[in-house]
């Protein structure tokens, strides 16, 4: 740690050419230039069919405080070296731009802008890295749960990734994350305490090691505890874990909740069974099993098919670490700009791989469905002025494989995104976490199993509006032209 500098910042959370490209922007006068950017992924995390999204919380916390310390100045000062008219520049930075986003525990979709951000140029580009950061990470951890979550239908899934988290920022919100998307509780007290998430634990194999045998380990835990659940795989599960459970658990009676065993190795289909029926045996059929052991969805689902008499599961390294997929890959790109005579002109990125071509201009989100039952008919990419939930029908089509097309009526069209800050004030409630998971829940309840499934899940529709396309198609057309007409300047620059 360097103690040369006393105070600490967010603002600094960024990537150096960020603040190389505002210094730019700066010496050429260009900071204030209104630009608009969009967050957005290209391609489901688990190969999943939906991601769930999380971290606005945390965006709206880092962009109220953003400011340049003291000694972030004296930092950029002394071993970057920029001018004192720049950093005069940073010393009085605060964003005063316009974020609109969708809201946590939504559902969000490839290729559709879930966060946006229209201000002033330099603004919006020094927080780029923190708002990826912030987002990857959260949503990625999300929808990892909810994928848990799918597999688990009612059973309650504890998080226990902590001890396992790559340190402690991603312990906690990726708790938080979990929670919103089907998690029932946390074993991170501190997440607990910051969040208002059910606390929840049972008891490791370090104590049953103190004691050196079952019976005293387990009697002294009852002898502290009015609920308990014993581990019971330290030594032997079935001839010492689970018999000495119970025998505590009788010879304590009503001094004590036996809320059941934890199992934490060997095959679980066939222990938990064998367990199941001990428990059962000596009558306390309303105790439940716990498992644990590098649970992941496809372990839980294979365990349920095996009949595994398992009923709440407590998952820790797969989920906060995303094991099976590190990064969500959500990139941030620039829409539009104003020109030199002050209107916006929109920019977007080409590319041979039509997947990865952009969208250019200033997007909302249309989340269409059923009117009926609510049910989810597709996502409707539309240029800001466009409202289309004031037409009776919708003509949705494939954004690339355009001959795949419906149209709809008798529908509803929400706008995903949301005014959260306005010209630099916060205008959204930030709802409280309870409601964010109920929330999420229901946009659950209303997306179609085929989306949900967590092998081979159907495409969502995420389509353009006719005037979307367009006008992607004749920016592509104004963009090759331009080029076209710059190759033969050049060329005939050189004779
Ligand atoms: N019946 C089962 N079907 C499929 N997977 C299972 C079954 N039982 C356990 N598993 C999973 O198999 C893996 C077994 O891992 P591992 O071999 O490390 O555990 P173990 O040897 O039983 O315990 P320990 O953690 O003490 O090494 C874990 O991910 C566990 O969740
Ligand atoms: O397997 P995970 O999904 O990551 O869940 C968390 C794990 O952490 C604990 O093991 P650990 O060996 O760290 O401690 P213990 O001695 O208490 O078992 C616990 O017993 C779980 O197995
Ligand atoms: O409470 C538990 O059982 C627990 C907590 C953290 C990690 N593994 C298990």
């Amino acid at each position: 740690m360097n103690f040369e500098y006393k105070d600490d910042s967010f603002a600094l959370h960024t990537d150096l050419y960020q603040i190389n490209m505002m210094k730019t922007y700066w010496d050429e006068g260009i900071t204030e230039k209104r630009a608009i950017f969009e967050l957005y992924f290209r391609k489901y995390p688990f190969k999943n069919g939906y991601a769930v999204y999380a971290g606005l919380e945390r965006l709206v916390n880092y962009i109220q405080n953003l400011k340049f310390s003291d000694t972030d100045i004296d930092y950029l000062r002394e071993k970057v070296g920029y001018d004192e008219g720049f950093l005069e520049y940073l010393k009085n930075f605060r964003f005063s731009g316009t974020i609109r986003s969708a809201v946590e525990g939504d559902l969000v979709f490839a290729n559709e802008p879930i966060v946006q951000v229209e201000g002033p140029l330099a603004e919006c580009q020094l927080i780029e890295t923190a708002l990826l950061n912030i987002v990857n990470f959260q949503t990625l951890i999300a929808t990892k749960a909810a994928r848990l979550r799918y597999v688990c239908d009612g059973d309650p899934l504890m998080e226990f990734g902590s001890r396992r988290a790559q340190e402690m920022d991603a312990a906690i919100w990726g708790t938080r994350a979990a929670y919103i998307a089907g998690f029932n509780a946390t074993s991170n007290v501190r997440a607990a305490k910051m969040f208002g998430i059910p606390a929840s634990g049972t008891h490791a194999h370090s104590m049953v090691q103190v004691y050196r045998n079952d019976y005293d380990a387990f009697m002294a835990y009852a002898r502290s505890h009015k609920d308990c659940v014993f581990l019971v795989d330290t030594y032997d599960t079935l001839k010492s874990g689970v018999p000495n459970a119970i025998k505590v658990a009788k010879e304590m009676g009503d001094k004590i909740n036996f809320l059941g065993v934890r199992i934490d190795s060997g095959d679980m289909a066939y222990i938990s069974k064998k367990v199941r029926q001990q428990l059962d045996e000596a009558g306390f059929t309303e105790a439940k099993i716990y498992a644990s052991n590098d649970l992941d969805e496809l372990t839980i689902l294979n365990l349920k098919m095996q009949g595994a008499k398992i009923d709440v599961w407590g998952v820790g390294t797969k989920l906060i670490t995303a094991y099976d997929q590190p990064a969500l890959g959500a990139v941030y790109k620039l829409v539009s700009i104003e020109d030199e005579t002050g209107k916006m002109v929109d920019t977007m990125k080409i590319s041979s791989n039509a997947e990865k071509v952009s969208t250019p201009g200033k997007k909302q989100i249309w989340r269409i469905t059923r009117k009926r039952d609510g049910k989810s008919e597709g996502d409707y990419i539309a240029l800001w002025e466009e409202r289309p939930d004031q037409e009776k029908e919708l003509f949705m089509f494939h954004p690339v494989f355009t001959y795949i097309n419906k149209t709809i009526s008798d529908f509803d069209a929400r706008p995903v995104l949301q005014d959260i800050i306005v010209d630099g004030k916060l205008v959204y409630e930030l709802p409280v976490l309870a409601d964010i998971k109920a929330f999420s829940e229901d946009q659950m309840n209303g997306l179609w199993d085929e989306y949900k499934r967590i092998l081979n899940p159907e495409d969502y529709p995420v389509d353009l509006s006719q005037k979307t396309y367009d006008h992607k198609m004749n920016t592509i057309k104004l963009i090759k032209e331009q080029i076209k007409t710059e190759a033969v300047l050049m060329e005939k620059g050189k004779k």
